[in-house]
Formats: C-alpha cells, sequence, structure tokens
C-alpha cells in the first residue's frame, strides 16, 4: 500500500462571507507529484496555503505527514519545502547571502553552493536579489524550498515567468528530487507542466476540484477524435461510427468523436476500403488536457473526481 503523505478531506476555506474553497479531497501518496490545476480564482492558491498550514482550514480536514499542519505546525515544518509564490526576500542581499541566512534556519540544509549550481545561479551568487531577472528570482525560491532535503515539497506556480530553457531546467530539477522519493505538490497554470511532470493531476474551478485522476485517466474519459476531407463520391454513405459533426460535413470535412478510438478507427478504414478512397488530411488524435480544461471552464464536462 502505498501511504498517502497529504489527505485533505471536505476542505472549506473562506475569507468573510466568502467561501473560496467548497469541499475539496484530494490524497497525495508518497514519492508522487501530484499537479493542482485550475482557473485564475479557483481557490489554488487557498488550498496550496491550507496544507501548507499558514491558514486554519474553515472546514473539513487537513494532514501532512499524519499532522494538521496549522495546529501541529513544529511537527511538520522541518519535513517540508515550500516555494510560494512571492517568497518577498530581501533585495538588498546577494543571492549567496540570502542562501546562507536561509541555510541557517533550515534543519539538515545542504551545500549552499551545490544548490545554486544545480539550479544554474552559481554566476549569479554575487548578485544584489533586487537585481535578479522574475526568472531567476523562481529559481533562488526553488532551491532554497529544497536546500532541507524536504520529504514534501509544495511548489505554487514554480515556473511562472521562465523562459523555455529555465523551465526545463527547473523540470529536471523536480524530476531528480521524485527521483530520490520526495513527494510535490504543485500548483500551475501551465498545462503542458502537468502533462510532463504529474502522476496524478486535478483542475479546480470556482472552488472544487471539477476534474482529478490520473493524467490516461482523465484524458481516458473525454473523446477522441478522427477528422478527414469528405471524399468524393461517397455520398450519404458515411462510416457507421462514434458520432459524427453534420455540421462540419457540409463544409467538406468529417469530424467523428468517440469513446473508443481503436475500434472505430479501425471502422472508419475499413469504411475507406470498402469504397476505395483515400483520406486525406487524416488524423485521430486522443483529448488533449488543454481540451479538457476548456470543457472545465465552459461548464461542459461533467465532474469527474478520482482521485
Ligand atoms: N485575502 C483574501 N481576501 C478575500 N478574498 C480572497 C483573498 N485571497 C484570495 N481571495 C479570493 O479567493 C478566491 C481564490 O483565490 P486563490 O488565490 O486561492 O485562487 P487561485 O486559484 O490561486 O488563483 P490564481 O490562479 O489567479 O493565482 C478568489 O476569488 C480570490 O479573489
Amino acid at each position: 500500500m502505498t501511504e498517502t503523505v497529504v489527505r485533505v478531506s471536505g476542505l472549506r476555506c473562506s475569507y468573510g462571507d466568502f467561501d473560496a474553497v467548497r469541499g475539496v479531497d484530494l490524497d497525495v501518496r508518497r514519492g508522487e507529484l501530484f499537479a493542482l490545476l485550475g482557473t485564475n480564482g479557483a481557490g489554488k492558491t487557498t488550498t496550496m496555503e491550507t496544507i501548507e498550514g499558514h491558514r486554519p482550514a474553515s472546514g473539513g480536514s487537513v494532514r501532512v505527514l499524519g499532522h494538521d499542519p496549522h495546529r501541529d505546525r513544529h511537527k511538520v515544518r522541518s519535513r517540508c519545502g515550500i516555494m510560494l509564490q512571492d517568497s518577498g526576500f530581501a533585495g538588498d542581499l546577494t543571492v549567496l547571502e540570502t542562501a546562507r541566512l536561509w541555510q541557517r534556519m533550515v534543519e539538515r540544509a545542504s551545500d549552499v553552493d551545490a544548490a545554486l549550481e544545480r539550479i544554474g545561479l552559481a554566476h549569479r551568487r554575487d548578485v544584489r536579489v533586487k537585481q535578479l531577472s522574475g526568472g531567476e528570482k523562481r529559481r533562488l525560491d526553488l532551491a532554497l524550498a529544497t536546500l532541507g532535503g524536504p520529504e514534501v515539497l509544495f511548489l505554487d506556480e514554480p515556473t511562472t515567468g521562465l523562459d523555455p530553457e529555465s523551465r526545463e531546467t527547473t523540470w529536471q530539477l523536480v524530476r531528480e528530487l521524485l527521483a530520490q522519493g520526495t513527494t510535490v505538490l504543485l500548483t500551475t497554470h501551465y498545462l503542458e507542466e502537468a502533462e510532463r511532470l504529474a502522476d496524478r493531476l486535478a483542475i479546480m474551478h470556482e472552488g472544487r476540484l471539477a476534474v482529478a485522476g490520473s493524467l490516461v485517466d482523465v484524458l481516458d474519459r473525454e473523446r477522441a477524435r478522427i477528422s478527414f476531407d469528405l471524399p468524393a463520391g461517397v455520398g450519404d454513405a458515411l462510416p457507421d461510427v462514434g458520432e459524427l459533426d453534420r455540421d462540419a460535413i457540409g463544409e467538406g470535412r468529417v469530424h467523428i468523436r468517440t469513446r473508443d478510438l481503436q475500434a472505430d478507427l479501425s471502422a472508419v478504414l475499413r469504411w475507406a476500403e470498402h469504397h476505395t478512397v483515400r483520406l486525406t488530411r487524416f488524423r485521430a488524435q486522443h483529448a488533449s488536457l488543454d481540451e479538457v480544461f476548456r470543457d472545465v471552464v465552459n461548464g461542459t464536462r461533467e465532474v469527474t473526481v478520482a482521485a
């Protein structure tokens, strides 16, 4: 049985009479990366901050490593690394001074120079923090969050503002941490980041989880698509598979949505052979996370939670 490191049940968080988080259940298992995606204002940061112990839950319960992270903060804090959206370091200190200061506050802190090297900031060690670019600040945040070799790492939008190369460096570091057994809970606006890193993910919308599960689970529940140009001479004899988009046929293209891509793809190919037509601009593809996300935002997707 895989150990559950973070357990959130029926979490509710309110700001005055506004309910920002409205009954969230999720489990994060040891050694996995769980990505929390969502629209702006969905409640991701509020959920993260509550799990990190920065605020009490208004309802429901949160356990991190078996403890209430707010009430039993001292039991949990030293085993966790936290990268906030905005860390607020003192701008006049250099990168190295900041890292050394942080090192003194962390139990079992690892080597500062090695940490800066690993994140590609060694050459910036004598630069004042206020002179770093936004992306460099994010990388410094990450280096410091991982300094104590945390069992659980909370990353709130770790790659926002990073260029593609720095994003790749960050992903590589996160992969190394996962390989060493670190458990990671991540929020991100980059669907690609979740696709590349997450073992399981959830999409949050208006304070609730709309979709949750492994990437395969989430995409498999969505319909796949087959499309090709309408071949000349087949008239009304279209393949009897999936759901045909009749509007697209009028414009000379056939779009089919299917829950069984393999079976329907075979049927389409048999149909083409039977009618001796060659299919042009032929495409068959699984749903993308982007489509699932858009369905959630547009409210056209049933709630399917299996976290
Ligand atoms: N201190 C606060 N006081 C009142 N309302 C707040 C406060 N902080 C957040 N909210 C509201 O709670 C809701 C959830 O905010 P939260 O920051 O958790 O969302 P988010 O999913 O992290 O958004 P984003 O992706 O934009 O960072 C939003 O409607 C936000 O306006």
